[in-house]
Parts: structure tokens; C-alpha cells; sequence
């Protein structure tokens, strides 16, 4: 337990070794999983709990505060945070589960929990710990449609919950404000929070104007500084056009890299930032911060089979999941004999009003008239990046 002032105390663990979140999501470092105490005069609340696979190490640390545990927050039901609340029902048999409607409904459904423990609270709501009051808003979709803050009213400190995480774990209790956190909280924005980008918006509009003085968030470090994460959170929940076009391919024998390495040096030579990824050395997280800015993406693939790279068919997949602001899309390739590259990655990419611009695809391997026409090809990218930059 982490004392952060004489009433707020930090009751995270980390967990360095996970390699995979939600299945789906590769950590560089493994991530946190933070619940607080808050003592009031009267009443004590825990804010969020804990994964159920760190019991012991939980259970063992709120029993050392040696206080009483008279309402457990629950911002978002998401069992990494709330898997425990059953257990601490069973110690403090006199608590009430603090929630949101569709929390409670959640709670209900994942945990178990009985409806006899749980009072719903509603934006605006405030409930008394005696000298500390907590006050709740409502920030559905931030990432599930029950998410909560929040807000510790005498101290000023905003509980956000997943908003604002970072799988992090290079810290003591305060964030660092280093590029690793930064990394960290974009990789965690890009893969949870991007495809709600709308309700992050508005909700980090909220955050802006409650003007904490700490931010705590559920995974990761405490903000002593929010503009730090603020500022991110604006930059990456931004509308405005980067222009940046992310070139996506997967080669077998060189050919298609060849295309993918000649059109990023054309692109920048046009003056529009650009990235190549090999999508066999590029994991999902990675794939997704990537996301967040590229205004267009060029896939790459060579036919296999008669269509393109499975590879491929999976990114459009999880573009389509991730929802980035992406306005464009194209591709490149090298084909045997004949086969359909763009059909297979076109029925699994649906984002709305993304625009199609002509593919480019040779037989075999490059030659000196494919490299002029591929010039053309980057020529019409770079009139469609102007174009959607000075609408
Ligand atoms: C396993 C395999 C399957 C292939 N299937 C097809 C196909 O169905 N249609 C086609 O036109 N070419 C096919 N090809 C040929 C490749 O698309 C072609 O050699 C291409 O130039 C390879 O480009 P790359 O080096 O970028 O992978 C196949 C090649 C391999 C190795």
C-alpha cells in the first residue's frame, strides 16, 4: 500500500510477467492492476478491486489498512478490475458495490454479485464518506458501456479507470512522464480507447474541466501532471488530417517489398510522411499505434492461393474493430498468373466513407516501366493526402 496523501492510498500490483492482454493486446512490460483506498471520517471506500489472480497479495493488503470497507467502488466491471468484489463482499459482509445501471447489470451477470450488495449510482450523484465526498459521472464507452469516473471532491483527484491507462510497470507511483509511458499509454489508447474515439473525446473534455490535480487511472502510474496525458489524449483523439499514409505488406520472396520500399521513398520524396511494416514482423499493438494517425494505408501483398496474404485479410479485420481515422486505402502487389488481391481485404474493411484509390499490381518482379508507373501511382496518393488536407 502506497500512501499518496493522508486519506488516498495506492493498492496496485503489478504483474510483469503477463504477455498478452484480453487475448489480443502483446505488453512490452506486463501492465499494473491499481485499486485505491479512500478513508473518509466516517467510511472508507476501496475504488476499483483487483484481478482475481492476485487475491492473496490484494486480500492481504487491504486487511492491512485495518479499516472497515463500507462501499466498493466499481467504475467499470471488466473482471482484471472487479474479480475480487465477490471475495471482499465475503469479508466486509456490511459493503455496498457503488456502480453504474449497466455496471450493476454486469456485475450481475459476470461476478455473480447479488443485487442485495449493489446500489446504482447516477452522474452527479455524490455519496458521503464523513469530511470525503465521492461524486460519480457517467463516461460510458470509455471502454464498456458502463464506465464511471470517480471524483474525490476535498482532494481534487479524478479516478478514470481504464481512460487514460497505460499497461506500464517502470514507476513508483507517479508517472514518469517519460517516452516509455507515452509509448505505453498510446499502445494502451490505440487497442481499448480508439475505437470509441467519439466518447473520448467528450469525455476528455469532462476530465479538462474538472482540472484534477491527479489523475488515477486503473492500469499504469498516477498523473501528478494530467496535462501530460491530456495533451496525448488530445493529439490522438484529434479529427485533423496527418496526412500520413501506412504502407502494410507481407512479401514471400522479395517482390512486393521491393513496390512496398520503392513507393515510401517516392512518397517521401513527394514530401508525405510515410511508413512500410512488414505485417509478419509487426504484432497487433504495434499495428495499431501506427493506426491511430495514417490517414491512408497502402496494403502489400503478393498473391497466395489466388488472393492475398491472410495476413492482410486479418489487418483489415482489425482496422475495421479499431476504427482509426483512416479516409483511404489502396494496394500494391505482385501476382504468379492471376487471382483477386484487394476482394478478400475489401469484405473484411468497413469503415465508413473510406475512399478507394486504384491498386497497383505486376506479375513477378519489378521492372524499370512497373518502377515509372509506380512513381504515377504515388503521384495520385499525394494528390488525394492535399486533397483531404485542405478540405
Ligand atoms: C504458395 C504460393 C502460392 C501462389 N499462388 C498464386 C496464385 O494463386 N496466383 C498467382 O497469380 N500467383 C501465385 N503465386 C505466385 C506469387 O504471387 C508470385 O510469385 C509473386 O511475384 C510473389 O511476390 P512476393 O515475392 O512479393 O511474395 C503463388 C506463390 C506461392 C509461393
Amino acid at each position: 500500500m502506497k500512501k499518496i496523501n493522508d486519506s488516498v492510498f495506492f493498492l496496485g500490483i503489478a504483474d510483469r510477467e503477463r504477455k498478452l492482454f484480453d487475448q489480443l493486446v502483446p505488453l512490452r512490460e506486463g501492465t499494473t492492476y491499481n485499486s485505491y483506498l479512500v478513508k473518509g471520517g466516517e467510511k472508507n471506500a476501496l475504488i476499483d478491486t483487483m484481478y482475481a489472480p492476485f487475491a492473496k497479495e490484494y486480500l492481504d493488503d487491504v486487511k492491512s489498512a485495518g479499516v472497515k470497507i463500507d462501499y466498493i467502488v466499481s467504475n467499470h466491471a471488466e473482471q482484471d478490475h472487479s474479480s475480487l468484489i465477490p471475495a471482499l463482499l465475503e469479508i466486509y459482509h456490511d459493503a455496498v458495490v457503488l456502480c453504474s445501471l449497466k455496471g450493476a447489470e454486469n456485475l450481475k451477470n459476470m461476478l455473480n454479485v447479488d443485487s442485495s450488495k449493489i446500489r446504482v449510482v447516477s452522474d452527479n450523484e455524490e455519496v458521503s464518506l464523513g469530511g470525503k465526498t465521492l461524486r460519480f459521472y457517467m463516461t460510458a464507452f470509455v471502454h464498456w458501456p458502463d464506465t464511471m469516473f470517480t471524483y474525490l471532491v476535498e482532494d481534487n483527484l479524478l479516478f478514470t479507470c481504464d481512460f487514460f491507462g497505460a499497461h506500464y510497470t517502470s514507476f513508483d507511483l507517479y508517472a514518469d512522464n517519460s517516452p516509455a509511458l507515452e509509448l505505453a499509454a498510446k499502445s494502451y489508447y490505440a487497442e481499448i480507447m480508439m475505437p470509441f474515439a467519439s466518447f473520448c473525446r467528450k469525455h476528455l473534455a469532462l476530465a479538462r474541466k474538472i482540472n484534477p490535480a491527479m489523475v488515477l487511472p486503473s492500469h499504469g502510474a498516477v498523473y501528478k501532471d494530467p496535462k501530460f496525458i491530456f495533451e496525448l489524449y488530445e493529439k490522438w483523439t484529434s479529427t485533423e488530417v496527418s496526412g500520413k499514409v501506412l504502407i502494410c505488406y507481407v512479401s514471400m520472396y522479395g517482390n512486393t517489398k521491393i513496390l512496398a520500399e520503392r513507393l515510401l521513398n517516392s512518397l517521401s520524396k513527394l514530401g508525405i510522411s510515410a511508413k512500410a511494416v512488414d505485417l509478419m514482423e509487426t504484432d497487433e499493438g504495434e499495428l495499431a499505434e501506427e493506426l491511430i494517425d495514417a490517414t491512408g494505408v497502402v496494403f502489400g501483398s503478393s498473391c497466395i492461393l489466388s488472393g492475398p496474404h491472410p495476413r492482410l485479410v486479418y489487418c483489415a479485420y482489425l482496422m475495421s474493430i479499431l476504427k482509426p481515422k483512416t479516409k483511404f486505402y489502396t494496394l500494391i502487389g505482385s501476382i504468379g498468373w492471376g487471382g483477386n488481391l484487394i476482394a478478400p481485404i475489401e469484405a473484411n474493411l468497413k469503415l465508413p466513407s473510406i475512399e478507394k484509390l486504384d491498386p497497383f499490381v505486376i506479375k513477378g518482379c519489378p521492372k524499370p516501366q512497373d518502377f515509372e508507373a509506380l512513381e504515377a501511382f504515388a503521384r495520385a496518393i499525394a494528390d488525394k493526402v492535399a486533397e483531404l488536407k485542405s478540405a
